[in-house]
C-alpha cells in the first residue's frame, strides 16, 4: 500500500523562496501543497515542474448570503484559474481569512439560523463552476482553538455539508491535526469521512510539527487508512521540528507500510 505523499511548502524552509521549497520537495519525492497564491511568483513555480497537490484558495466572500456567495464564487473561480495553471489536483476552500489587524474572520460561513441550506446552495454553485473548469475543491475541518469563530471548526460540520452536497467536485480535506484538537477519535472520524475524502492532512499535536513529535499515533493511523482501502493523498501540513529533511523522512516513515 503506497500513499501519495506531499507536504505544505508554506510551513517548511521559511527563509527560502517558495519556488526553491517546491523544487526541494520535488527532489525528495514529495508533492507540493501551497497557500495564499497572490504572493507567489507563478512563473518560477511553474518552472519547478513540481507535482502540485493542494492549494488553499485566496477567498473572499461568504457561503451564506447572496452577495457574499457571488463574491465567493468569483474568488473560487480565480483560484481555479491559478490551480489549473500550476496543475493542482485539489483547491481548498479555507474557512477563515485574516481581517484588519490580523484577526481571523470567517470567510465562508456564519452561524445564522438556516445557514446550512444557504451554504449547500453556494457549494452547489461552486461545484457547477468546478465541473466546467475541470477542477476539484475541498472543504477542510479546522479547530476552534487555532481558528475561533470559524464555522467549519469541527470534522462533523464539514462531513455534514460535504455529504449533503455529495458531488465529485467537492471532497473533504480531512486534517487530522485539527480533528485531534477539536474532537479526537481520529480513526472513527476518518472512517466516517472516507467516502468523501479528497486528501488527509497530518501534523502532530501539540506543536503542529511532523509525525512522531507529539501524541498522535500516525503509524497506527496509516495502518487503519490502509485497512479501510485508502491509498490517496496524505499531505504533511506541519512545521519541521529540527531540520526539514529529517522531518520529511519521519513523515515518510510513518506513512510507509
Ligand atoms: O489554517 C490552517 O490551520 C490550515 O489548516 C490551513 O490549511
Amino acid at each position: 500500500m503506497a500513499f501519495q505523499l506531499a507536504a505544505c511548502a508554506e510551513m517548511l524552509w521559511q527563509d527560502k523562496p517558495m519556488a526553491w521549497r517546491a523544487a526541494r520537495l520535488t527532489e525528495m519525492g514529495f508533492g507540493v501543497g501551497l497557500w495564499n497564491w497572490p504572493a507567489w511568483d507563478l512563473d518560477a513555480l511553474e518552472k519547478t515542474g513540481a507535482n502540485f497537490t493542494i492549494m488553499n484558495g485566496y477567498l473572499q466572500g461568504r457561503l451564506t448570503d447572496a452577495e457574499g456567495a457571488d463574491m465567493l464564487l468569483a474568488s473560487a473561480q480565480e483560484t481555479a484559474q491559478v490551480g489549473k495553471r500550476l496543475g493542482f489536483d485539489r483547491l481548498n476552500l479555507h474557512g477563515t481569512g485574516l481581517g484588519d489587524m490580523g484577526v481571523p474572520i470567517p470567510l465562508i460561513g456564519s452561524f445564522a439560523p438556516g445557514y446550512e441550506q444557504r451554504a449547500r446552495d453556494t457549494l452547489n454553485r461552486i461545484c457547477d463552476m468546478a465541473e466546467e473548469e475541470g477542477v476539484t475543491f475541498t472543504l477542510e475541518n479546522l479547530n476552534p482553538i487555532d481558528h475561533p469563530g470559524c464555522p467549519f471548526r469541527s470534522t462533523g460540520d464539514v462531513l455534514a455539508l460535504v455529504s449533503a452536497v455529495n458531488r465529485p467536485q467537492l471532497r473533504i480535506n480531512l486534517d487530522l491535526y485539527h480533528t485531534q484538537i477539536g474532537e479526537g477519535d481520529l480513526i472513527r472520524w476518518t472512517q466516517a469521512c472516507l467516502p468523501w475524502i479528497g486528501e488527509v492532512q497530518v501534523a502532530d499535536n501539540p506543536g503542529r510539527c511532523q509525525p512522531g513529535t507529539g501524541e498522535i499515533n500516525y503509524p497506527g493511523i496509516a495502518r487503519a487508512l490502509a485497512d479501510m482501502g485508502y491509498d490517496g493523498p496524505v499531505g504533511m501540513e506541519a512545521f519541521a521540528k529540527g531540520e526539514e529533511e529529517a522531518a520529511l523522512d519521519a513523515f515518510r516513515a510513518a506513512f510507509t507500510l
